[in-house]
């Protein structure tokens, strides 16, 4: 492979002047750089990033450390942080680690030796061992993208997952529902946690009691959704809605509705989480709570940009804001007041 001092001699000038061509740093007469360039060509050279991290002490790279880049939900925040990194001129590399200890120690361990210039973590759960493991590395600049908590060394992002969860609750009460079951996402997860809390708070406000048996705690698989609706369903006392904490669990829910020969909305109103791309497409289009994932990816390097190229080393912790987006999955329930 050509190096830029094979450039230099091809080119029949110094590898100073060819770095100035190539980072157009200094003024360069035209027919030294047709010259230059010329050579590049000719040899195919390509600059070494190697050797330009070792001169400027950065890398121009960030870690993703990922839960499942298969999860929908995950593929389109993965996608906005990568078009995000682009845009800056960074690349990303993604590491998914699927909750598993030994991956995320291995996969920490290589982003430290690759000296990737900062670190994005969505992880799902923040077990203590995590959370050390993360600790350790605290010396590379850090954004956590799916937690609320203040870790003191990290950036964080706010997702307002209660509020999410309210939302969605309080939309089926206003169309006129009482009898509110629920397909969660997993429990140990600060998203599926979050928007199960604020659901339960919009039911105990309103004094809507839920059933015991109404409450499915799932994960996010649409199986999860599948296998819930099939028990609500088969219950003697039925809901007439139901609130799934992502839209992959909803997708399962429509899909066992169905199969079923339940109408949704008609037999039972249906109301998602996340707005993934597909659910505009879902039988019926599906009513959700959007989860600003453009915007997640986009804060989220920011403030990580912030830490690195400014220095900083404080805290801080950013909002973000679910919206509901009202499609054709929701009915108006019983005790809609005229
Ligand atoms: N694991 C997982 N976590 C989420 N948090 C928000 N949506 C999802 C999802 O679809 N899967």
């Amino acid at each position: 492979m050509a190096t830029i001092k094979d450039v230099a001699k091809h080119a029949g000038v110094s590898t100073t002047t060819v770095s100035h061509v190539i980072n157009k740093t200094r003024f360069v007469a035209e027919d030294t750089k047709a010259a230059v360039w010329a050579a590049i060509k000719e040899l195919s050279y390509s600059p070494s990033a190697v050797a330009r991290s070792l001169k400027v002490n950065n890398t121009k790279t960030i870690g993703l450390l990922a839960t499942a880049s298969g999860s929908p939900y995950f593929a389109e925040v993965i996608q906005a942080v990568e078009e995000a990194c682009y845009k800056k001129g960074y690349t990303l590399i993604l590491c998914n680690t699927q909750n598993d200890l030994e991956k995320q120690q291995a996969y920490l361990a290589m982003l430290a030796q690759k000296r990737v210039d900062g670190l994005l973590v969505m992880c799902s759960e923040y077990h203590p061992p995590l959370l050390s493991l993360l600790e350790n590395n605290h010396a590379i600049p850090m954004m956590v993208m799916d937690w609320n908590k203040h870790s003191g060394f990290t950036d964080n992002i706010e997702d307002n997952g209660f509020h999410g969860g309210y939302l969605a609750a309080r939309y089926l009460i206003e169309r006129g529902h009482r009898e509110i079951a629920t397909i969660t996402g997993q429990q140990n997860e600060f998203t599926g946690r979050e928007r199960h809390k604020g659901f339960l708070h919009a039911l105990k406000e309103a004094n809507i009691d839920i059933l015991p048996e109404w409450i499915i705690e799932a994960d996010f698989q649409p199986q999860e959704g599948y296998d819930g609706v099939m028990k609500l369903m088969k219950l003697k006392k039925r809901p007439t809605a139901l609130f799934c904490g992502g839209d992959v669990i909803a997708m399962g829910a429509l899909c066992a509705a169905g199969d079923m020969g339940f109408r949704v909305p008609e037999d039972i109103s249906v109301i998602g989480y996340d707005n993934i791309r597909h659910t505009r497409f879902y039988n019926p289009p599906l009513t959700t709570i959007q989860q600003p994932k453009e915007s997640l990816a986009v804060m989220a390097l920011d403030m990580l940009l912030d830490r690195i190229i400014n220095k900083r080393e404080t805290s801080h912790s950013i909002e973000l804001h679910p919206e509901l987006v009202e499609r054709k999955s929701v009915a108006d329930g019983p005790y809609l007041k005229k």
